[in-house]
């Protein structure tokens, strides 16, 4: 009941701003089932009329008129377009709503996720985050597009039929009810069998794509340790899991029709049945008995198609709800929290960090008492054993998460007392894993400053050894890429994404230096683009390769999320610790 209601309230919430074109479209709704239902009682009228038009025709000297069957055929044929007509419009109404207001959806979705504290995007899967979008969104938009409006009319027609029903013959229409309860039972148990079956089928599929997500992203391993075989052997049981899943779920799905075709010609053949039968023996005239059955003979049929309907959409709204639980679910998350009303201008004097505990998880702390001051033009260099703490430490400068205990200040000013997003413009960081948009090469260097001309993506490119081979390219600064046209190496990535901080001139550089196998051309350019946009600018930088850090005024060593030594790169040799330990590893094997 409970998801019911916050669907509800996810539905009101999005369709509110439509009202009025809801309201008209319900109004059409409410014409088309009125004329649907009103027509067949213009047949039997015709039939009547056409009756007596024979009966008079076929007595001696007796002349009838066919007036009233034409006025009865008429009008019949007017209702019947009138409903056509209004289920039309109604559905091209609707068609629009439904599509509107997903798209409202939609970018209410997608601005939220916006919002989100890095943390969320740690704790969920992005294939869960995506399939918000494709799965749920679509899910509720058939739901609205087929569904929703047809609860009404469906509801509304059979209720109308019945109405009509008892207002033209109480019996008749008892003699017409007196299957539909074992019909409705009959098709609420094939409906739940078949969601149950719809859900096992879901449940198969999220597994299935799981596995094939996880091998797609490792192929590269899978193929140079020629686990091909064993791959495809895996695969089967999912992909037998869903086919049987999808099966029985047809199977119960496919049931519902022709068992409601039985019912309804059953329920013809006793309205045939006992309506003739009624007719004969309650001394009514031929013409009215047998038009009466005729509109008997309609209404069963109308009967029957919402009870199929209602039955169908179950289904569909089912999955509907869920989809938009799932969207309230993230939409009632906290957004990143940004209270400070500062605005983070150039840096006058120093950024610190003082005494800083941290914990993504409360069950295991990863910094303790960390503490490192980098005056204004200075480098401090961080290294560290894998999993020390390097990339928390960046973390924390830009704010993406907020400290356990201590604090990090910006000329004295907590990072908390500034606005995030004036925070976030000073700083730039080049991170390991380069990131690249499916844009131009000119859009991907400017994406953090998009005013920028030509000229200034040059010089920034320039500066981060990366022209020569945008030059080199037929396009050159308006070469697409994309996922499928991937022009550049790993190494060439990074250089990009130095020259789009380049660009952004920020006061703090954090970089992350790359650790993969790049060649030794290529190295020694990151290593020229890193001094160039290092050049005069407080920087923090992670380095894997040591001797790409002998210059950094400070170098701060973590082990187990604690700093255990400090200093330039001599007086840490000669202390002879753990630094000296790892440089002379290092240069062993450089
Ligand atoms: N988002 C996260 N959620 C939970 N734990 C995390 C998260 N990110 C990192 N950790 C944990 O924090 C610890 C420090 O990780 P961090 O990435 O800061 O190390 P690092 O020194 O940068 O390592 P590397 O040199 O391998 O990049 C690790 O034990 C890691 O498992």
């Amino acid at each position: 009941m409970a998801e019911i209601k916050t669907a509800l309230a996810y539905f009101v919430k999005n369709l509110k701003q439509y009202w009025r074109a809801l309201f008209i479209s319900l109004l059409l709704i409410l014409v088309a089932t009125y004329a649907q239902i009103k027509a067949p009682l213009y047949l039997g009228d015709a039939i009547s009329s056409l009756t007596d038009y024979l009966v008079a025709s076929l007595t001696p000297g007796g002349h009838g008129s066919l007036h009233d069957f034409y006025v009865a055929v008429f009008s019949m044929i007017a209702f019947y377009v009138l409903t056509e007509f209004a289920l039309l419009i109604s559905g091209l109404m609707t068609a629009k709503i439904s599509s509107d207001s997903v798209g409202v959806m939609r970018r209410g979705l997608f601005g939220k996720l916006q919002k989100m504290p890095v943390r969320y995007f740690d704790t969920h899967q992005d294939g869960k985050v995506l399939s918000l979008f494709t799965s749920d969104l679509d899910n509720i938009f058939t739901a609205m597009n087929n569904a929703v409006f047809q609860i009404f009319s469906q509801a509304l027609l059979f209720a109308g039929v019945i109405w009509m029903m008892f207002a033209k013959s109480a019996t008749m229409a008892w003699v017409t009810l007196a299957s539909t309860p074992i019909a409705i039972i009959g098709a609420l148990l094939i409906a739940k069998y078949a969601q149950v079956q719809i859900n096992h089928q879901q449940a198969a599929t999220a597994d299935m794509n799981g596995y094939i997500n996880e091998q797609l992203a490792g192929q590269t391993v899978l193929l140079t340790e020629g686990r091909q075989a064993d791959s495809i052997e895996k695969f089967e049981p999912f992909n037998d899991q869903v086919r049987v899943a999808s099966q029985k779920g047809q199977f119960y799905s496919g049931l519902l029709n022709p068992l409601m075709q039985g019912f309804s010609l059953l329920n013809l053949a006793i309205v045939i049945f006992f309506g003739s039968w009624l007719v004969l023996h309650n001394g009514m005239d031929k013409a009215s008995g047998l038009a009466l059955v005729v509109v008997f003979v309609n209404y069963s049929q109308q009967l029957f198609q919402p009870i199929t309907s209602l039955t169908t959409i179950y289904n569909v709204l089912q999955l509907a709800v869920t989809g938009a639980n799932r969207i309230t679910e993230v939409e009632e998350e906290d957004d990143e929290v940004n209270n400070g009303k500062k605005i983070a201008g150039p840096l006058k004097d120093e950024i610190a960090l003082k005494h800083v505990d941290f914990a993504y998880n409360p069950d295991r702390q990863i910094l303790k008492d960390v503490s490192i001051t980098v005056k204004k033009g200075q480098m401090v260099a961080l290294v560290g054993p894998t999993g020390s703490g390097k990339t928390t430490v960046m973390n924390l400068l830009n704010r993406f998460y907020d400290l356990s205990g201590g604090e990090i200040t910006y000329d004295g000013t907590k990072l908390q007392d500034f606005d995030l997003y004036s925070l976030r413009d000073r700083v730039g960081i080049v991170l390991q894993e380069s990131v690249i948009f499916s844009k131009s090469i000119m859009d991907n260097i400017r994406y953090g400053r998009p005013d920028a001309s030509l000229k200034e993506v040059q010089e920034a490119a320039k500066q981060a050894r990366i022209h020569d081979f945008i030059m080199s390219l037929p396009d050159q600064y308006d070469t697409q890429i994309s996922p499928e046209k991937d022009l550049f190496s790993s190494g060439q990535k990074q250089l990009l994404s130095i020259a789009r901080t380049i660009l952004t001139d920020p006061v703090l550089l954090i970089l992350d230096e790359a650790t993969s196998n790049v060649d030794t051309v290529t190295e020694a350019k990151i290593q020229e683009a890193m001094d160039n946009v290092m050049a005069n600018r407080t920087s923090f930088v992670i380095a894997h390769r040591l001797k790409t850090i002998l210059s950094a005024d400070q170098i701060v060593v973590l082990k187990d999320g604690q700093v255990i030594e400090r200093g330039s790169h001599e007086d840490l040799i000669k202390k002879n610790g753990f630094y000296a330990e790892l440089y002379t590893n290092q240069m062993v094997f450089e």
